[in-house]
C-alpha cells in the first residue's frame, strides 16, 4: 500500500495527477519529463525555513543534475508569510532571476508554501506553470484544487484565484520530519472529509488513529489516498465552489475567525477548524433540531488531540463579526456548511446570527 498510488483530477484540458508515494523527490526530474517540463524552462522552488534544510539541497542537486537552472526562495514557516509583503518578495526575486513565462514554481512545502507560490504563479506574467510538492499531511487537501491565496490583515484568504497546478507530487517520506502538532493539524482535514462525505471512512479513522498519528504505512497512504480521491472528485464537479464545493468548508468560518482573531499563531489552521467543526455541529443540531451531532464530532476530533473549545477572550461577537467576512457571505447572509448528519454536509443558507453566537458561547 506504500506504492505510487495515482488520482486524477478531471478538469478538462486543466486536469492533472496526484502522485503519492514514498521518495517521490528523488525522482522528481522523471516526473518533470512526463509532464513536459524540458530543461529550457527555468525553475524556481518556493519553499520556508522549516521544509529547506530538510529537503532543497537534495531537490536542487537532483535538478541541476539533470539540466535545469534552478533558483529558490525560502520565506519565514509560518502563516504570517502568506501576506501580500511576502508575495511582493518572491515576485521581485522571480523578475530579479530573469524568469520567464515559460518559467516554473515549485512549491516545495505544506499549505502556506503552496497558496503562496500557486498565487505568484497565477499572477507572474499573467501566470506560470506550477507544481505542488507538498510535504504536510494537511497539504493532502491544500495542494490539491487549485485554491491559490494571500491573507488581508482583515482576514484569511481573501486575495486569490482559482489556479491549477499541472501537478501534484506527494512524497510521503516528508512526512516523517514533521512535528507531531502538524500531523494531528493535517489529520483534522482528513476527519472534515469523512464527516461531509463518508460516514464509513470516519468510522475507520476512528479506528486507526494511533497508527495515522504515528504515521504507520500503510494506514497512512491509505488515509492520504482516499483523501485526495474525495477532494479531486468534489473539485471535479465543481472547481470554482458555485456548489458542492463548498462542503469542503465545514467549520471553516468559524475557523477562519479564530486563526485571523489570533494574529496566524495561535491555533494552526487545522486546530482552528477542528474548533470551527463542533461549533459547526453544535449549530447543526440546532437546525436540524437533533441531539447526537456534536458529541460524534468532539469525541473523534478530541481523539486525535485536536482542540474542541476555544480558551481566550474573545467574545462572540467578535468571532461572529470576523465570520461575516467569509467569502461564503452573500448580500450580508451568512451562509454555513452544516452535518445534516454524520457523513452528510450540507450548505445551509441564511443562518440565523443568534443561533452562531449560541455555538460559540458553547465551545468556550
Ligand atoms: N488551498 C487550499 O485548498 C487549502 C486547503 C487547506 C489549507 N489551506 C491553507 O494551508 C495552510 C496550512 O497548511 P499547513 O498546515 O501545511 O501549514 P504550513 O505550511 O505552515 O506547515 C506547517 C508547519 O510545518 C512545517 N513543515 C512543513 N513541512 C514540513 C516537513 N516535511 N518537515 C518539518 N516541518 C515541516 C512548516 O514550516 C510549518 O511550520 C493554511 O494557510 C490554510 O489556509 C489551503
Ligand atoms: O478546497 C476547498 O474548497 C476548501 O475549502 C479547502 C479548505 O480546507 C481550505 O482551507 C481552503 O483554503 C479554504 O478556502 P476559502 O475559500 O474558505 O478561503
Ligand atoms: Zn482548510
Amino acid at each position: 500500500m506504500e506504492a505510487l498510488q495515482t488520482i486524477q483530477v478531471k478538469l478538462g484540458e486543466r486536469s492533472y495527477p496526484i502522485w503519492i508515494g514514498p521518495h517521490l523527490l528523488q525522482e522528481l526530474p522523471s516526473y518533470l519529463e512526463k509532464l513536459k517540463v524540458t530543461t529550457k524552462q527555468k525553475l524556481l522552488i518556493v519553499t520556508d525555513s522549516h521544509v529547506e534544510p530538510w529537503y532543497l539541497t537534495g531537490l536542487k542537486e537532483g535538478l541541476e543534475q539533470a539540466g535545469y537552472f534552478v533558483c529558490s526562495y525560502t520565506i519565514p514557516a509560518g502563516e504570517e508569510s502568506k501576506s501580500l509583503q511576502q508575495y511582493e518578495q518572491v515576485l521581485t526575486y522571480a523578475l530579479e532571476q530573469k524568469l520567464d513565462r515559460r518559467s516554473i514554481v515549485l512549491a516545495l512545502g505544506g499549505g502556506v508554501v503552496g497558496d503562496l507560490a500557486g498565487f505568484v504563479a497565477s499572477t507572474f506574467m499573467r501566470g506560470v506553470g506550477f507544481i505542488q510538492l507538498p510535504t504536510t499531511v494537511l497539504a493532502h487537501d491544500s495542494s490539491v484544487g487549485g485554491k491559490v491565496a494571500v491573507n488581508h490583515p482583515l482576514g484569511k484568504n481573501l486575495i486569490g484565484s482559482f489556479y491549477q497546478p499541472l501537478a501534484v507530487i506527494y512524497d510521503t517520506m516528508t512526512l516523517k520530519s514533521l512535528p507531531k502538532r502538524e500531523v494531528a493539524s493535517g489529520l483534522a482535514e482528513v476527519i472534515k472529509l469523512g464527516l461531509i462525505k463518508d460516514r464509513s471512512f470516519l468510522e475507520w479513522l476512528a479506528e486507526h488513529k494511533v497508527q495515522l498519528l504515528g504515521l504507520e504505512e500503510p494506514f497512512l497512504s491509505h488515509a492520504l489516498g482516499v483523501a485526495c480521491q474525495i477532494k479531486a472528485d468534489i473539485v471535479s464537479k465543481d472547481e470554482r465552489e458555485e456548489g458542492i464545493r463548498a462542503l469542503l468548508n465545514l467549520g471553516h468560518t468559524f475557523g477562519h475567525a479564530l486563526e485571523s482573531l489570533g494574529g496566524y499563531g495561535k491555533y494552526t489552521h487545522g486546530e482552528a477548524v477542528s474548533i470551527g467543526m463542533v461549533m459547526a455541529a453544535q449549530t447543526s443540531e440546532y437546525v436540524y433540531g437533533r441531539d447526537d451531532l456534536k458529541q460524534q464530532v468532539q469525541e473523534i476530533l478530541s481523539s486525535y488531540g485536536l482542540p474542541v473549545a476555544y480558551n481566550t477572550d474573545w467574545s462572540e461577537k467578535q468571532i461572529l463579526d470576523k465570520m461575516y467576512l467569509d467569502k461564503k457571505v452573500l448580500a450580508g447572509a451568512l451562509n454555513l456548511v452544516l452535518l445534516e448528519d454524520i457523513g452528510n454536509g450540507k450548505v445551509v443558507p441564511d443562518v440565523a446570527p443568534e443561533l452562531i453566537i449560541n455555538a460559540i458561547k458553547a465551545h468556550k
